[in-house]
């Protein structure tokens, strides 16, 4: 089957979208096509799919598949790429509009060009932060459902770490370093993301603080593994930031990512504001075996 796609990317997070207002895929296939066209070898080569639908609650939908076919709840640099995408398309005609995640519906808004047709950045409203334990998901051998999890002991093969944990519609643990180079994003990313205690796995970061309006972060996504960037991650970061004391509420932090920079702020109203940059890099059709 011959499958149009455009593959975009926020800050080298990148995904194969489809355009779900036109092109209609068969439910059971898409958990084996998000993996088919995300190899890099055999496929396109990508972090996974979005496709970009109508919704029923909002102006525009987006449905996130992780490199491994596994569906995800939200995905920050996601958002701002299905914002682009249906400002592009036409399928939005105002610079502000809303977005429906499986998380819940964002408000979007695109920057554009002096034309007013390319989109060259994107904020979103993430809306407030889950905080309780039982939530996020986490188990509760070392605390209630509803408290925090704050520099939390957390070890793991036989590593001494301090966690905090936070949802933003999707489940992070946060781990602080003093110096970014050494975090253990390839050894124990794989381990923290199984973890017994995030029932529903958990995507896992390393942060460096820099100063009070800068931190360094680093991911291995559950499901999909190191990449680049991940919106939600960096939201998730600096709450964390703000509930260890390393950076203020109501301020815009620069997370500096692999990928690039995000500029985030967690504000008095509990929400949680991101702004960055949503790229096309080639539209095309891809030739399914799965679909
Ligand atoms: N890259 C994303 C998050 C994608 C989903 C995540 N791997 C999960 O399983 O929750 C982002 O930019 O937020």
């Amino acid at each position: 089957m011959k499958v149009p796609f455009t593959k975009m990317h926020g800050l080298g997070n990148s995904y194969i979208y489809i355009d779900g207002f036109q092109f209609e895929l068969e439910e059971q296939t898409i958990p084996k096509l998000a993996q088919e066209v995300s190899n890099v070898n055999t496929g396109i080569g990508s972090d996974g799919l979005i496709i970009v639908m109508p919704s029923s609650q909002a102006d525009v939908r987006m449905r996130i598949f992780n490199k491994d076919g596994s569906e995800a709840m939200n995905c920050g640099n996601g958002l701002r790429c299905v914002a682009k995408f249906a400002f592009e398309h036409g399928y939005v005609n105002t610079e502000d509009f809303k977005i429906e995640a499986k998380s819940g519906v964002v408000d979007a808004t695109v920057h554009t060009d002096e034309q007013g047709q390319t989109v060259n950045s994107v904020s979103v409203d993430m809306g407030p932060p889950i905080l309780e334990r039982e939530q996020i998901p986490m188990t509760t051998e070392h605390g209630g459902p509803n408290d925090q999890v704050i520099a939390e002991p957390f070890e793991v093969d036989e590593e001494k770490l301090v966690a905090t944990a936070v949802s933003m519609g999707n489940p992070h643990v946060i781990f602080y370093e003093d110096n970014i180079k050494d975090a253990p994003v390839s050894t124990l990313g794989p381990k923290v993301t199984s973890d017994q205690r995030f029932p529903e796995g958990v995507n896992v970061e390393f942060v460096e603080v820099v100063n009070s309006r800068e931190i360094i972060f680093r991911v291995w996504e559950r499901g999909s593994g190191i990449t680049q960037a991940c919106g939600t991650g960096a939201c998730a970061a600096v709450v964390s930031s703000v509930l260890n004391g390393f950076v203020k509420k109501g301020e815009e932090v620069t997370v500096h990512l692999d990928g690039g920079d995000l500029w985030i702020s967690w504000l008095h109203n509990h929400h949680v504001l991101m702004r960055g940059p949503a790229k096309t890099v080639v539209e095309g059709v891809f030739f399914s075996e799965v679909t």
